[in-house]
């Protein structure tokens, strides 16, 4: 399995992107720097110095000393060496000293940066916030600062001492720069290869661990919603996809750490194993017991450690850093990852057999598959509607109607809403509409808030349709096409016929004819609004009661055809037949609301019980 958009944040942080980006900033960075950099690279000239010492002065102490029988030049030169190894002390002092002419600079560069891009966030979204701020402010800025000064150290460090010895090998024969060199590059080829697809998989492993906890997170906070809407299985679903794809990310990363682990043998143990079968040879063709004893210490003491910090630090602090560093180089922070909140797992086959087959998404086939067989995880749709925390009270002191209600419908979705009278139904769907903004909490229909934003105009996106329908002195083409000036005739005539609408428009004389409002019935408005509905470009349709003066077979024509139409339908019911009709029942009961399916309300609010039996003793 692939994540679900591990493969874009791959190739984000392995592609040249935000490497490049990185690029100018870096440079201007160090180019206002120089003095820093000159005294940095000074003292690490004395790292090569002192590198070179130690294996040399050894060579010259079994040479010069021990094999040639004098035992105090050879300890002379022992003594040259520990003295270059004692020297390494001041001499990382003074690495360390320039060090923070680099690390102090940057994190205050990058507070500056992280406090403009927060406030730049906050200009752009008024009350939006940016939670990941303080995170970058504190956290983010100490790894940059940390893994930072550690790539310097280690890099530098690498330079100088393979500096130092290269130069050292040279100087004791040239041919062991044949025998080690080969294996060293070929490791350290190796692992430049592997860094790239490195950075991918790390990447692609946080987004994957942040996603999962993010879900958690949600989760938890949202325990009440998903039992109360039955979707534990939808959440477990979910879960254990982001579980598998943190799994698949953790296994890509292992099998790169796996290359990068060959690398470093490679690079580090197999010069050591060739320059021991090779000493035969080399003994053989001249070069001394000294010289290898030499190149053994410059192999052991110097370049194998550099190499292996090297290769730890750039593999882990330099991914880190590239990583954490796009935070900064974005000019929006990034956005905190959203994962959906759980939904309702499509009708099964018991519910489907009661109620007709869900709204087809746009450019889906007419099969029930609102959710579609397996949905991407992550990130999903914007819902068509959603109310967070929202209550109402239609005054100061006044008991409010809704009280911190939570919903999600998702596009497509089907859903009924029922309570007792005076609970809240209408207020709800007024809010939704944007016609009453909530004392607090937020509603957006297909992501934009309703009410106090300069999103979209709200006509576009939404159609209310209240129980006493508008029928306004005009042409019955006037009156349908109203919401869509534009609808051509076969568009109006298709509305007409599955609304069922047909003899009424043959009755009052067809398209063009002139409708006197007074002269039609109630159900007969409700019917020309519902036409009028149907034909709207708006995705979400509110039905407010707006088919309780039809008689019930007109009433489930006009439902099933407004359900079926792409998009998303809300309907107040006041039949049983509506709630069984869809997806799922919203039961409004003053101190909470429940949501489910009719079946499983029906198992678990004893009010829908209630409403339920009292709808079907009611007439009609
Ligand atoms: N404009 C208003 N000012 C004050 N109170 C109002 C207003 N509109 C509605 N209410 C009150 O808010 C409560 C909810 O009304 P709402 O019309 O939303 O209920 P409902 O469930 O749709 O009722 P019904 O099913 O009988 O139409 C009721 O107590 C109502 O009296």
């Amino acid at each position: 399995m692939t994540a679900p958009d591990g493969g874009r944040a791959a190739e984000h942080v392995a592609g040249s992107g935000p490497l490049r980006r990185l690029v100018p900033p870096a440079r201007r960075f160090l180019a206002g720097r120089k003095g820093v950099l000159a005294r940095l690279a000074a003292w690490s000239v004395a790292e090569s110095a002192q590198t070179f010492l130690v294996g040399y002065g050894v060579a010259q102490a079994v040479d010069r000393g021990f094999l040639a029988g004098d035992t105090g030049t050879g300890l002379g030169w022992l003594a040259v060496a520990a003295v270059a190894v004692v020297l390494g002390a001041p001499v990382v002092r003074g690495v360390f000293a320039q060090l923070a002419g680099l690390t102090e600079p940057l994190r205050d560069r990058l507070v500056r940066r992280a406090v403009a891009q927060s406030l730049a966030a906050a200009l752009a979204r008024p009350g939006g916030g940016d939670r990941a701020a303080v995170s970058r402010l504190t956290n983010q800025v100490e790894i940059v600062r940390d893994s930072f000064a550690g790539l310097v150290l280690t890099l530098r460090s690498f330079v100088f001492t393979a500096a130092g010895a290269l130069v050292g090998l040279f100087s004791l024969d040239p041919v062991l720069l044949v025998v080690v060199v080969p294996p060293l590059a070929g490791g350290l080829t190796l692992f430049l290869v592997t860094l790239r697809p490195m950075a991918a998989a790390q990447r692609r492993a946080l987004t994957a661990d942040e996603a999962l906890g993010d879900h958690a997170a949600r989760l938890r906070g949202a325990l009440r919603d998903v039992t109360a809407c039955g979707t534990q299985a939808e959440a477990e679903r979910r879960g254990a996809l982001l579980v598998a794809d943190a799994a698949a990310a953790s296994r890509v990363l292992a099998r790169w750490a796996a290359v990068r682990t060959l690398a470093l043998g490679t690079a580090g143990q197999l010069p050591v194993l060739v320059l021991l079968v090779s000493v035969p040879r080399l003994h053989g063709s001249g070069v001394t017991t000294g010289a290898l004893l030499g190149a053994f210490t410059y192999l052991a003491q110097a370049l194998l450690p550099a190499l292996h910090t090297l290769m730890t630090a750039v593999g882990a602090a330099g991914t880190r850093l590239l990583v954490v560093l796009e935070r900064f180089t974005t000019t929006e922070p990034p956005a905190p990852r959203t994962v959906p909140a759980p939904v309702p797992e499509p009708a099964g086959p018991a519910t489907a057999a009661t109620g007709p087959a869900p709204p087809a998404p746009v450019g889906a086939t007419d099969a029930p598959q609102r959710l579609g067989p397996e949905p991407p995880a992550v990130p999903r749709a914007t819902p068509a509607l959603e109310l967070r925390a929202v209550t109402l009270a239609y005054g100061a002191r006044a008991e409010p109607v809704l009280d911190a209600l939570d919903l999600r419908v998702e596009d497509g979705e089907h859903l009924a809403v029922v309570g007792p009278s005076g609970i809240g139904k209408s207020t709800l769907t007024r809010l939704v509409a944007g016609t009453l903004a909530p004392s607090s909490g937020v509603v957006r229909v297909a992501g934009h808030p309703v009410t106090g934003g300069d999103g979209p105009d709200p006509a576009a996106l939404r159609v209310l349709t209240p129980h006493q329908a508008y029928v306004f002195t005009g042409t019955v083409r006037d009156n349908l096409a109203y919401l869509r000036p534009r609808a051509g005739r076969a568009a109006i005539e298709t509305a007409v016929r599955r609304l069922g609408a047909e003899r009424l428009v043959e009755r009052l004389g067809g398209l063009d004819a002139p409708v006197r409002p007074g002269d039609l019935s109630l159900g007969e408005r409700q019917l020309m609004a519902l036409v009028r509905a149907h034909l709207s470009a708006a995705r979400l349709l509110l039905l407010d009661e707006a088919t309780c003066h039809l008689d019930a077979a007109a009433e489930a024509r006009a439902e099933e055809a407004l359900a079926r139409r792409p998009g998303t339908l809300v309907v107040v019911a006041h039949r049983i037949s509506s709630a069984v009709r869809a997806d799922r029942v919203l039961v409004l009961d003053g101190a909470g609301a429940a949501c489910g399916t009719h079946r499983e309300l029906l198992a678990r609010s004893a009010l829908y019980r209630d409403l339920v039996g009292h709808w079907s003793r009611s007439p009609g």
